[in-house]
């Protein structure tokens, strides 16, 4: 390797000397500097065939009689090594040294190029590279007289981003030396990403001469699979001998890479502390990519050279030798015509003036103002090169077609194209080729895991469910078909039948609360969502409506005893109608504006490192996103909380009240507090139990109401029902057995008076003979008080004024 590389120098020092010593005597000499990084050891990045092109153009075009007829073109070369404080020596020696300069041809790298074009303006030096990649030097504000015949560095995303497309990869990291060069582009591909639906999952960055172990392990931390780099020669030397160290390498890992460096320029890195094997298991099949740097077709360029000529004369040039940075040459070749040209253009344009000044008159202080002239005539130069048709943009980039590079059998070879219309195009069935044989995959699977409603609790409750419907309906029937019997009568079976509606709906509502919508088409979830907003409160309302009205109504009647209340079963539905018109106007507003619709919930990841996967545990969960949280139910909450509360006070009230005209209401206030007691509880335990017990948080509402609605129904219907069978059994008279039945005390004259009245004329009578005697018990209380009082008076007259 060394022989080589002394070889390789020996070859270009001496390629150099020749051209500076080709001069002709009939011929006027003038002279480009150059600042290019060649020679292997001591080198960031090696681009000796960029020198060797060069050269090779130089000679072509002074062979060329039609370029530059008068003048000889020659080159005074530093080599900046690729790093910025060799490159800034070599300029301060190119200006400094005989004779003027008129052009700088480089450098090489984009670090030197950079504080090179920086500078070389104020000596109005105009600076053609054709290797220098870095994005920012396309900013002419900063370097106004910097052209290059190579793409930029950030066009490398375009095939990057295709193949990770053409791989399904979406999860992508990214690691680069932290230069202007590699920071610039890799902050473009960072933001270009997400535009393709890929994800970047670390972005890391390390310092020239830093083995970067703790970005290498982040990336390791993270799981990143699919990794583009960017660096020089030295900086992706470090960086895959300590990916090697730490592993990531093999089937699992893809590592892209700019495949611009030198041909093997993975070996030798045991001063490193990798062997050459250990390195190769890294760099196997990675995926390069870089400039297409010949044209495809058989147009011959400016020079007169098809690309397969300029190959061969490329090889015969440098007899063979394998130059690093080979893949760049060509932009080299055409940096030296695109030179020639301009100043071509400038001669010829200063001749047609019969100026008495040349090209050669060109000086640092821009005396005669030829750098203008310059500069001009590449802006408006168009030829066509042996990279392609070249002209420079108002930013100085060229739009390139792609080279897809791998590393087989340790051969660094051409898989495909990425022009720009076609896209990629693969040389071989199999496109890329990855250790191991299968396409890795970009991360551990992502498995959903939707925690629902388990099948069992949602059975379980089903049944419930469906037995409580089966028997709210039979309820219902007896209620509606004994209508006319007096147990049944006396409890305005009406109402009833609107308690029997509610906990009917609400068992409909166990059932739709517990479907999966998991499994379920976004349309139908939503209408789940739906559902489930309007079915439970209104059914509530309904069901709960009818035991607070007619609590309502023993509250009034005891309440207004002196007064004749007079209160019918329309009075029970306004309040009912009122209920359930309030949660209508809640729930409509709520549905138009936000409504209730299925929402996918991620909530945690859990990486499974030996099944290569990743958990994902989802939920679908209905919900108004738009709105903040609680928002809606809290209202409808409120609103029902305070209706429970009312209704519960009013039951507490009138807990010790027995009347005929509502023979139920005792179990009417234990139902309102069966319901009252457990929605308190479990409403709010609900509403804010976490997202991810979406079980737990079934099993609760489902029980609360299941418990509600079946006590409910059981004290409302089931003593109607006794009464009705025991009236069947032993044949006891209606108002017998229903004072019997619900334990109450039957009014006095219940027996005499029988029930050929009817209800009305029955209850008025025995209301006004109650009034009479409370009236009659009030007077004698009255009665006792002043005879009490009478007799403490006698009693203080016989004791006598002394005791
Ligand atoms: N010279 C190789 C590409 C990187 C750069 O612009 O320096």
């Amino acid at each position: 390797m060394v022989t080589g590389q002394l070889l390789r120098f020996t070859l270009t020092t001496t390629l150099t000397l020749l051209s500076l010593t080709m001069g002709t005597s009939s011929l006027t000499n003038v002279t480009l500097g150059g600042l290019f990084s060649f020679g292997g050891a001591g080198t960031d990045w090696d681009g000796g065939a960029i020198l060797q092109s060069t050269l090779m153009a130089l000679q072509h075009v002074n062979e060329d009689p039609t370029v530059l007829p008068e003048y000889h073109l020659k080159l005074d070369v530093k080599n900046s090594k690729c790093r910025p404080g060799e490159g800034m020596k070599g300029f301060v020696d190119l200006i400094n040294e005989e004779p003027t300069k008129l052009m700088i041809l480089g450098a090489s790298c984009s670090v030197v190029s950079q504080p090179v074009a920086e500078t070389g303006q104020h000596w109005n030096l105009v600076q053609m590279s054709a290797s220098s990649t870095s994005d920012v030097l396309s900013f002419k504000e900063r370097f106004p007289y910097f052209f290059r015949t190579n793409p930029a560095q950030s066009g490398l995303s375009t095939p990057r981003i295709a193949i990770m497309k053409e791989y399904g990869w979406t999860r992508v990291a990214i690691i680069h030396e932290s230069n202007e060069v590699y920071t610039s582009a890799m902050n473009k591909l960072s933001e270009e990403l997400p535009l393709h639906n890929l994800t970047l999952v670390a972005k890391e960055s390390f310092a020239a001469g830093e083995t970067p172990t703790v970005q290498l392990k982040n990336l390791k931390d993270k799981d990143a699979r699919i990794i583009v780099s960017s660096a020089y020669t030295e900086g992706y030397k470090r960086m895959l001998c300590e990916a090697y160290h730490l592993g990531m390498y093999g089937p699992r890992y893809v590592w892209m890479i700019d495949s611009w460096n030198s041909l093997d320029w993975w070996r030798n890195v045991t001063w490193l502390g990798c062997s050459e094997q250990q390195m190769y298991e890294v760099v196997k099949n990675h995926v390069g990519t870089v400039f297409l740097d010949l044209r495809t077709d058989n147009e011959r360029a400016v020079s007169g050279l098809t690309a397969s000529q300029y190959q061969q004369a490329y090889a015969s040039y440098t007899g063979g030798v394998p130059f690093p940075g080979v893949d760049l040459a060509p932009f080299g070749y055409d940096s030296v015509w695109a030179v020639a040209l301009a100043l071509h253009r400038v001669a010829e344009s200063l001749a047609a003036e019969n100026s008495s000044i040349g090209i050669e008159n060109f000086d640092y202080d821009n005396t005669y103002h030829l750098r203008e002239r310059l500069v001009e005539a590449l802006s408006d130069l168009q030829f066509e090169g042996i990279t392609g048709s070249v002209s420079f943009d108002e930013s100085g980039n060229r739009l390139a077609p792609f080279k897809i590079e791998q590393l087989l059998d340790g051969v660094e070879v051409t898989v495909g194209l990425y022009l720009q219309e076609q896209g990629l195009q693969w040389s071989k069935q199999e496109r890329l080729k990855f250790t191991g044989g299968a396409t890795p995959i970009d991360g551990p699977v992502r498995e959903n895991v939707y925690i629902g409603i388990d099948a069992v609790t949602f059975v379980v409750f089903t049944v419930l469910a469906v037995v409580g419907m089966g028997g709210t309906v039979l309820f219902l029937v007896i209620n509606i078909s004994y209508r006319n019997k007096r147990v049944i009568k006396m409890s305005c079976p009406n109402v009833n039948n609107v308690i029997a509606v509610g906990c009917f709906m609400c068992y409909v509502d166990v059932i739709v609360a517990g479907l999966n919508q998991n499994y379920m088409s976004e349309t139908v979830g939503n209408s789940v969502c739906l559902a489930q907003i309007w079915i439970l409160p209104i059914s509530f309302s309904l069901a709960f409506g009818g035991l607070f009205a007619k609590t309502w109504r023993v509250h009034v009647i005891f309440s207004n005893k002196t007064k004749r209340t007079k209160i019918v079963d329309y009075h029970l539905f306004a309040i009912i109608g009122v209920v359930v018109a309030v949660d209508v106007i809640i729930i409509s507003v709520w549905t138009a504006i936000d409504p209730s619709r299925l929402i996918h919930t991620t909530l945690s990841d859990q990486l499974d490192k030996s099944a290569d996967k990743i958990i994902v545990r989802m939920v679908d969960k209905c919900d108004s996103p738009d709105s903040p949280r609680f928002l809606w139910i809290g209202i409808i909450l409120c609103w029902k909380g305070i209706l429970l509360m009312y209704g519960a006070v009013l039951a507490w009230e009138t807990r010790k009240v027995t009347m005929p005209q509502l023979n139920d209401s005792k179990y009417i206030a234990v139902a309102i507090y069966n319901v009252a007691v457990p929605s308190i509880i479990v409403a709010p335990l609900v509403t804010f139990i976490s997202s991810d017990m979406p079980g737990t948080s079934y099993i609760l509402t489902a029980s609360c109401i299941i418990f509600g609605t079946t006590v409910t129904n059981c004290l409302i219907f089931i003593p109607k029902v006794i009464a009705l069978r025991q009236q069947k059994n032993d044949g006891t008279s209606e108002d017998q057995r229903h004072y019997s039945v619900h334990n109450q005390v039957a009014p006095a004259a219940a027996g005499s008076t029988g029930t050929g009245s009817g209800d009305n004329s029955f209850s008025k009578e025995k209301e006004r003979e109650m009034m009479e005697l409370k009236n009659r018990l009030k007077k004698k209380e009255e009665e006792v008080e002043r005879l009490k009082e009478l007799l403490k008076q006698s009693r203080h007259q016989q004791q006598g004024p002394d005791g």
